[in-house]
């Protein structure tokens, strides 16, 4: 019985590239989700163990976020184009080159903020008991970014502190958000799809206009602004992650990287959660 090598292709998957355009203080944003896959004469990899032919998949990462610096993104097909006409003409063993791409929408909220385009879950829980009515509206998945006003640093450096204190990154979460109303709302029965509007633009209000020293300090101007802003509002809870934005170091291709290519990191991530509350709110009921 003989036994050979099939059909075989490599690359690098998912390879999450966020390409800010700082154009004066009006920024443009493009968010990708990149994968490259490479196929030609690579029985050798397999057979031997020669890589004389592979292109390492981390280079070919590299070749994204430097590509993404150096001509920038504008429409996927023509970033597409670009990456895969590059892999095959620059390796002599490469034949065939796929990139995919996946974009996700953001809408504008101003100059430097915005929103991700899909997802948000509006969400209701009621508790009803003998002692009452407790009505806790909220919203999960609303995805909002800041590329810049966000800066961490004056933060505690114990030995295993690594982390370098910045004053220019991106700021991006998910916000995961909970408030109580009070008695009377719950009484009263109307008025939800107005708290909920008046709530929403409270919250994306509270994180546009914050300049923020930690994403700690954003979750509670968050709060105090929906308590401030919308009547029959008791209590806000928020969990926030923070979807973190690191900064792609260009240097070893030449380039330099002002805050405009980053890689978006799914896991782990920093989870932020509080409560900002009228300091007469009664205890909740528990219905959250
Ligand atoms: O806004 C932040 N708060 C933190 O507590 C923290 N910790 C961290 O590593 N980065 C950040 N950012």
């Amino acid at each position: 019985m003989g036994i050979v090598l099939g059909a075989n292709q490599y690359g690098k998957a998912e390879t999450r590239v966020v390409r800010v355009v700082r154009d004066g203080p009006r920024h443009d944003l493009r968010d990708l989700n990149v994968s490259t896959c490479l196929a030609g004469d690579l029985a050798a990899t397999h057979l031997t163990g020669d890589n004389a032919n592979i292109l390492p998949t981390d280079s070919q990462k590299n070749t994204v976020y430097a590509f993404a610096k150096r001509h920038g993104v504008d429409q996927i097909e023509d970033f597409a184009l670009l990456l895969a006409r590059h892999f095959v003409t620059s390796q002599p063993a490469i034949t065939r080159a796929r990139v995919d791409i996946e974009e996700y929408a953001w809408q504008r909220l101003g100059p430097h903020s915005f929103q991700r385009a899909g997802g948000e879950v509006r969400t209701a829980s009621v508790t009803v008991d003998g002692d009452g009515t407790e009505v806790v509206s909220g919203l999960t998945g609303l995805v909002l970014l800041n590329s810049t006003d966000s800066e961490f640093a004056g933060f505690v450096q114990d030995p295993y502190t690594t982390l370098p204190p910045t004053k220019d990154r991106i700021l991006a979460t998910a916000v995961d958000a909970h408030w109580r109303h009070g008695d009377d709302r719950a009484a009263d029965g109307t008025g939800w799809a107005d708290s909920y509007a008046a709530v929403r633009a409270a919250l994306l209000a509270g994180f546009v206009e914050t300049y923020s020293r930690s994403l700690q300090q954003t979750l509670y101007a968050m709060g105090e602004r929906v308590l401030r802003e919308v009547a029959g509002i008791i209590e806000v809870r928020l969990s926030l992650p923070n979807k973190h934005h690191l900064l792609v170091d260009l240097a070893p291709f030449g380039l330099d990287n002002p805050g405009e290519v980053f890689v978006a990191t799914d896991r782990p991530y920093g989870l932020i959660e509080g409560t900002v509350r009228r300091d007469d709110a009664p205890a909740a009921d528990g219905a959250r």
